[in-house]
């Protein structure tokens, strides 16, 4: 349709909602200074709308982002009242320019708000604000150097690992333009909302579970731009119902981009854990993977060689097709933990693309307890490092 970007046909016969109508609406919200409105100001970006939701982003400087909530909701509040409008989603993104110091570079001796001690002593990256999720522990990251290599399949099992130790856990999909929580978890339909603005997570196999595939068409995310996918990734961690959870499990996009080093630098991760296939070439994307996590201080959990080897599945014979090994041995030169070999098998392949992820489809499995095992390796470092406690800042 001709300028969906920007405006949308209401189902209900009304009027199209525009984006001059939306800046109008907020020209009535007052900046910091009180003085100016946020438009004016040139605070408000990103203005998208589809299916009559407003999606938008108000920059601000980061450390600056807890006194501000209140203009963030008043922000929501009008343009939510405006007639046609069904929903907004507002984010606070922080501001690069203007007001705060650029995350890179700075001097070293700058060191963020509530840094650790870095344990090698050196010195420190500056980085925004990192900003907690109220309720929940830990938050870990699983990547991949490269597409394809199996992370969401093994960031959904390492998933269910955790929860069959015993831990309350819930996974986000970061992977805005291709979510594969709604397929790889059988979960379908849209999340309920409370108070029209925070979000209920979805649920199966006894994990709470957010994705950008459970609130947008896939060709709507297709077309955000870099902005709008961070403010979106932030809102679905921090404007969601999590409740009380020990960990949460973030299954990351592929590569080493802008929204990687945005999650990196904005959320308080507690570690990554790496996923890599035996190939050379997936090895060398996934030091670029570990490197990213280290220059800003995020510790790697370690490493998992997925399809590391391969089953057959009439006679259980085992076939090291890939030169499995290479994985742990890259672990061991980078001196990192080696977390686990998961092997290439067709019950991974087919129970993931079914929705029904080995780890809960067959608890008592070889498969499922190399997961747990992957999933207990994890938690250990996690319960081990001060990091878990990362001081959190809450909202509201
Ligand atoms: N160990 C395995 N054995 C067999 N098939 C696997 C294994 N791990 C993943 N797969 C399959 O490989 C395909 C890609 O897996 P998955 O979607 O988890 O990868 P990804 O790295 O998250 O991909 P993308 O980066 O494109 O999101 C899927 O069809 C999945 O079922």
């Amino acid at each position: 349709m001709p300028g969906s970007r920007c405006s949308a046909r209401s189902e209900d016969g009304m009027a199209d909602i525009t984006k001059e109508q939306v800046l109008e609406t907020l020209k009535t919200v007052r900046g910091p200074d009180l003085e100016h409105n946020i438009v004016e100001l040139g605070m408000v970006s990103d203005v998208f709308i589809s299916d009559g939701k407003v999606y938008f982003s108000i920059t601000v400087p980061a450390e600056r982002a807890k006194d501000l909530e209140p203009m963030r909701l008043a922000a929501e509040r009008v343009v939510k009242d405006m007639p046609g409008v069904k929903g907004a989603m507002v984010a606070l993104t922080a501001d690069r320019k203007a007001g705060s110091p650029a995350p890179r570079p700075a001097p070293p001796q700058q060191a963020a708000p509530h840094a650790h001690a870095h344990p090698h002593g050196q010195p420190q990256q500056p980085r925004a604000a990192k900003i907690g999720v109220p309720g929940v522990g830990a938050i870990i990251a699983v990547a991949s150097g490269k597409g394809g290599v199996g992370k969401s399949t093994t960031a959904v099992n390492l998933a269910l690992g955790l929860a069959a130790n015993g831990l309350r856990v819930g996974i986000l999909d970061a992977d805005i333009y291709g979510p594969s929580m709604p397929r790889l978890l059988k979960i379908s339909g849209r999340p309920t909302q409370i108070d029209g603005r925070i979000i209920n997570p979805m649920q199966n196999y006894g994990l709470k579970v957010m994705s950008m595939g459970f609130l947008v068409e896939e060709e709507t995310a297709m077309i955000w731009r870099g902005p709008m996918v961070q403010s979106a990734l932030l809102q679905m961690l921090r404007e969601v119902a999590w409740g009380e959870l020990d960990v949460l499990v973030v299954d990351m996009p592929p590569g080493t981009g802008d929204v990687q080093l945005t999650m990196a630098q904005q959320v308080p991760l507690a570690g990554a854990v790496i996923v890599s296939t035996p190939q050379d070439l997936a090895l060398i994307d996934a030091r670029k993977g570990l490197n990213m996590f280290r220059k800003v201080e995020v510790p790697v959990l370690g490493i998992v060689e997925n399809m590391s080897y391969f089953i057959a599945p009439d006679t259980g014979a085992r076939y090291d097709i890939f030169g499995h090994g290479g994985a742990r041995k890259e672990a061991e030169r980078l001196g990192v933990p080696f977390l686990g070999e998961v092997p290439l098998t067709m019950g991974i392949r087919e129970s993931s693309d079914a929705g029904t992820p080995l780890v809960a489809a067959e608890p008592n499995g070889v498969v499922a307890g190399i997961y747990r095992e992957i999933a207990a390796k994890v938690w250990k470092q996690i319960a081990d490092t001060p990091l878990r406690s990362a001081p959190s800042i809450v909202f509201e």
